[in-house]
C-alpha cells in the first residue's frame, strides 16, 4: 500500500474515510473540506462497537486508501487545551482489560491481544505540518477510547497514569481503527478539544468552538492531501 499523501494525489482513485460520531461533527468536516470531492464523510453514532461496525460497512462498500475518525473529544489537562487539536499517535482502548488488586491489567499485559493501534509516524507528521502552518494549536499523542466519558478527578488521573503520553479521549477512535486495520487501510485519529478530562461539567463543554476548530482542521486535510 502506497502511504505517501502526496504521492497519492495523483493517484485518481485515491479515496479517504471520515467516521464521525455524530451529525454536527459531520456537518463540521464538510465545511471545512468545501468541494474536496475525495472524501467520503459518515456519521456512525457514538461508541466504538457502532463504528467499528459502520467503519466495516464502508469499507465494503468501496476502495478506500485512508481513514480517519474525526469528531470533538476531552483534552487531558496540561496536554490539549479546549479549541486545540489532537493528531493520534496512536489509538488505545483504554479500558480493555481487566481489573486486579494490584491494578489494571491491558490485553497486551495479558496476551489476549493488542489494545493500542499505532497510527503511522509519516501520516501524523504530514497533518501535524499542514495544522502548524494554518496556525491551528495541534498536538499528537495517545488518544484513549473509552466506553464512559471520564467524569472525575480521579478516573482522569489513573487514565493517564495508565497510558503515558494521553493526551485526548474520545469514545470512537479503537472501533474505526480495529476495522480500517481488518481491510488493510491505514487509519488516523483527529480530534478537537471541547471539554477538559476531568470532573463532569457539562456546562463547560464548549462544542460550538470544538466544532469551529474541527472544520479549520478539515480544511488542511485538503491542503495535506492536495
Ligand atoms: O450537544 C451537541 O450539540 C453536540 C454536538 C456535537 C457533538 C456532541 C457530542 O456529544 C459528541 C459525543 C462525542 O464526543 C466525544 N467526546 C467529547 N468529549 C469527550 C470526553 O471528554 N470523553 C469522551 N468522549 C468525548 C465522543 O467521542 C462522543 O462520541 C454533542
Amino acid at each position: 500500500m502506497d502511504h505517501d499523501l502526496h504521492k497519492n494525489v495523483s493517484n485518481i482513485d485515491f479515496r479517504v474515510l471520515i467516521m464521525t460520531s455524530v451529525s454536527a461533527e459531520r456537518d463540521a468536516v464538510l465545511r471545512g473540506l468545501g468541494e474536496a470531492s475525495v472524501f467520503d464523510v459518515v456519521v456512525a453514532g457514538v461508541g466504538s462497537a457502532v463504528a467499528a461496525a459502520s467503519t466495516a460497512v464502508a469499507l465494503s462498500s468501496r476502495k478506500y486508501h485512508l481513514v480517519i475518525n474525526a469528531g470533538i473529544a476531552g483534552g487531558f489537562v496540561g496536554k490539549a487545551e479546549v479549541e486545540s487539536i489532537v493528531v493520534a499517535s496512536e489509538i488505545v482502548a483504554a479500558d480493555l482489560g481487566t481489573e486486579s488488586a494490584d491494578g489494571f491489567i491491558s490485553l497486551d499485559e495479558l496476551n489476549l491481544g493488542s489494545s493500542r493501534i499505532k497510527v503511522e509516524e509519516d501520516l501524523v507528521t504530514n497533518v501535524m505540518n499542514g495544522l502548524e502552518k494554518a496556525g491551528l494549536s495541534a498536538y499528537t499523542g495517545p488518544i484513549l477510547t473509552l466506553s464512559t466519558v471520564t467524569g472525575t478527578t480521579e478516573s482522569a488521573k489513573m487514565l493517564a497514569e495508565r497510558v503515558e503520553g494521553a493526551t485526548a479521549e474520545g469514545m470512537e477512535g479503537y472501533g474505526v481503527a480495529v476495522a480500517a486495520r481488518q481491510f488493510g487501510v491505514p487509519v488516523m485519529e483527529i480530534r478537537a478539544i471541547s471539554n477538559m478530562v476531568g470532573p463532569r461539567d457539562r456546562d463547560a463543554w464548549r462544542i460550538k468552538e470544538a466544532l469551529a476548530a474541527l472544520e479549520k482542521a478539515s480544511s488542511v486535510l485538503v491542503e495535506v492531501l492536495r
